[in-house]
């Protein structure tokens, strides 16, 4: 069967998204892991579907799988991609869409200049609901790792994430610490991981180490969870922007625990594609 499909990404954090509204056909976790080889599929960091809602209080449903066919909770770039590609291929009129995820629902704000608001919703700080290994709730847990003890902060934006703050993010272990963490006991549900450089109260840089993909260039969830830490650890003010390997997203949350965390950001479609599923 032909497939069509379109190739998005949020700041480098690259999506294949497909409309499962108008085609019929079922996406397994072996597709999605077949496209999104690099070498001998299409490649993305994860795939997004545009599913019929089944609540009839939201416009759509809103799937999310990594490259490496894992089915998860939300993606923050991905919502502002999901965004605008309902919009472009006309399956809405509305300038706010609402959402059902294996989240929860979430709503989805088109702005000026192809800008993108969405509200994360609050962050859960409960360990147990993050989920991470821990008696009670806490700003930082020492975690042993590599032969040292780090402090993190554990949080979850819908999925699960730790944030690590360094001092130089350009020169941060990514890919060594992000590994070890990523599928770390205190993870139950495993998590990605954030490397939060903080440059002032309002600009700071991240990279993120993503669960079931590796580093990518950006991370939606990644930057509200690092925005949380960096909250609860006294150092960044209510309205930040966030440098990403990929490019800027502005992000805000008041501090308390039950408000929403805020995040403004760019969508670009890349090209349209038809492939034999
Ligand atoms: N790129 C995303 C997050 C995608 C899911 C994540 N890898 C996970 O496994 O939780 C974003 O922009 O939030």
């Amino acid at each position: 069967m032909l497939v069509r499909f379109t190739k998005m990404h949020g700041l480098g954090n690259d999506f294949v998204v497909i409309d499962l509204v108008t085609q019929r056909i079922k996406i397994t976790p072996e597709i999605v892991k077949k496209l999104g080889d690099r070498n001998f599929g299409v490649g993305f960091d994860q795939m997004l579907l545009v599913e019929p809602p089944s609540d009839p209080d939201v416009d759509f449903r809103y799937r999310i799988f990594n490259a490496d066919g894992s089915e998860v909770e939300n993606c923050g770039n991905g919502a502002r991609c999901f965004a605008r590609f309902v919009r472009d291929k006309r399956l809405s009129s509305k300038d706010e869409i609402a959402v059902e995820t294996a989240n929860g629902k979430a709503v989805l704000k088109l702005r000026e200049q192809r800008m993108v608001e969405v509200d994360m919703g609050a962050p859960v700080l409960e360990p147990a609901q993050v989920p991470f290994v821990a008696e009670q709730f806490a700003a930082t847990y020492p975690i042993d790792v590599d032969n040292q003890t780090l402090d993190i902060t554990a949080v979850s934006m819908g999925n699960p994430h730790g944030v690590l703050v360094v001092d130089d993010v350009d020169n941060a272990p990514v890919d060594k610490l992000g590994a070890l963490l990523e599928p770390h006991e205190r993870f139950p549900a495993k998590a990605n991981i954030g490397f939060l450089e903080v440059i002032s109260r309002r600009e700071a840089k991240l990279r993120v180490f993503e669960r079931g993909v590796g580093e990518t260039k950006a991370c939606g969830t990644g930057a509200c969870a690092a925005m949380v830490a960096g909250r609860l650890r006294g150092l960044l003010d209510e309205t930040v922007t966030l440098h990403l390997l990929g490019g800027d997203l502005e992000i805000s949350w008041s501090g308390e625990a039950h408000d929403a965390v805020i995040m403004t950001g760019p969508a670009t479609t890349v090209f349209e594609g038809q492939i034999f599923l």
